[in-house]
C-alpha cells in the first residue's frame, strides 16, 4: 500500500497544507512489560507545525524517537516521504532530512556558538578526510559552503554577538537557540523539537515560538514538537495530537483539541477506568 494522498486543509492562519510527509500507522512500542504507546496513528504534513501533547509519562518521547528512528516501533509502520521506513541507524535518518533537538541540551560546551552549529553540517559534508588531503581545493570550496550556511544560520537566529562565546557560559534560553541553529545547519525537511520551551522563562519561551515560527514560515520546514506547555502548543501548532498512558486520545487543529473532553480529562487528572 502507498501513502495515502491527502485533500490539502487550511490552516487557522489561511496557510493550504498538503500531503503527508510521514504516517505513523497503528504503532505500539513496548519496553519490556511497559507499553509506552498503545496502537497509535497519525499523519504530518508538508509544512505544518505539528504537536504532541500530553501529561507526564503519557509517551510523548517515546513517540518522537520512533519518528526519530531512535526506536523501532514493536508493532506498526512508519511511511517517510512515500517509502515504508525500514528500521535505520540515527545517521540513517539525519541523512534522510530528519534533524531534532533534545529535551537536556546536547551541544559541546567548550565549544563556540559558531562551531556548534557546523557540527550540524557534518551530515552535507562530501569529502572524507583522505579526500580533503588528497583535493585541497574541493575540500576548502566545501568548507566555505558550509561556513557561509552557518553564517546565515546566525543571523536568521539573531545570536551574531555570541558566535564565538564557548555555549557552557550563555544563558539556557541562547544555549536553546544555539541547539535550534545546530539542528537546521542540516538543512531538515523534518525537524522535531524536544520540548523546546522546557525550563524558559516568559521572554524566552516568547523569543523560541517566534523563531519556531519563522523557520516554517520562511524555510517551509515541516516541524514536530512535543511539550507539557499546552498554552504554548495552542498558540504555535497547526495540527495537535494528545496522548495520554500511550493512547492517542485527540488529534486535530488547537480549537478542536481544546473542546476534546477527554483532553480536558487527561489534563486535570480525571481517573480513566
Ligand atoms: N527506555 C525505557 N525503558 C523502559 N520504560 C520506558 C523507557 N522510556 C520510556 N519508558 C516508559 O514509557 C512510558 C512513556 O514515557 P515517555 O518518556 O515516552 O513519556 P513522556 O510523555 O515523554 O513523559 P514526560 O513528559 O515526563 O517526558 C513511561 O511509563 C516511561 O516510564
Amino acid at each position: 500500500m502507498n501513502m495515502v494522498s491527502y485533500e490539502p486543509y487550511v490552516t487557522e492562519d489561511g496557510r493550504t497544507i498538503g500531503d503527508a510527509v510521514m504516517e505513523l500507522r497503528n504503532i505500539t512500542l513496548r519496553f519490556g512489560g511497559v507499553v509506552a504507546i498503545k496502537d497509535i496513528s497519525f499523519d504530518i504534513r508538508e509544512g505544518e507545525i505539528r504537536a504532541i501533547i500530553g501529561p507526564n509519562g503519557a509517551g510523548k518521547s517515546s513517540m518522537l524517537n520512533v519518528i526519530s528512528g531512535f526506536y523501532t516501533p514493536t508493532e506498526g509502520e512508519v511511511w517517510f516521504e512515500g517509502g515504508k521506513r525500514p528500521p535505520m541507524r540515527p545517521y540513517q535518518v539525519a541523512r534522510q532530512g530528519i534533524a531534532r533537538t533534545f529535551q537536556n541540551i546536547a551541544l559541546f560546551s567548550g565549544m563556540s556558538t559558531l562551531d556548534n552549529i557546523m557540527t550540524g553540517r557534518i551530515t552535507r559534508m562530501k569529502s572524507s578526510l583522505a579526500a580533503q588531503a588528497l583535493w585541497w581545493g574541493r575540500a576548502q570550496r566545501e568548507e566555505t559552503e558550509h561556513r557561509e550556511a552557518v553564517e546565515k544560520i546566525i543571523d536568521f537566529l539573531e545570536i551574531q554577538h555570541i558566535r564565538k562565546t564557548p555555549v557552557g557560559r550563555l544563558p539556557y534560553g541562547l544555549q536553546k537557540r544555539v541547539e535550534l541553529g545546530r539542528a537546521l545547519a542540516a538543512e531538515p525537511r523534518l525537524l522535531l523539537l524536544d520540548e523546546p520551551m522546557a525550563g524558559m522563562n516568559v521572554e524566552e519561551k516568547e523569543d523560541m515560538s517566534r523563531f519556531i515560527l519563522d523557520v516554517n514560515d520562511e524555510f517551509g520546514t515541516t516541524i514536530v514538537l512535543i511539550e507539557h506547555d499546552m498554552g504554548v502548543v495552542m498558540d504555535l501548532s497547526d495540527r495537535v495530537v494528545v496522548m495520554d498512558y500511550g493512547k492517542k486520545i485527540g488529534d486535530g487543529p488547537p480549537d478542536e483539541v481544546r473542546r476534546n473532553q477527554d483532553v480536558i480529562d487527561a489534563y486535570l487528572g480525571v481517573s480513566h477506568d
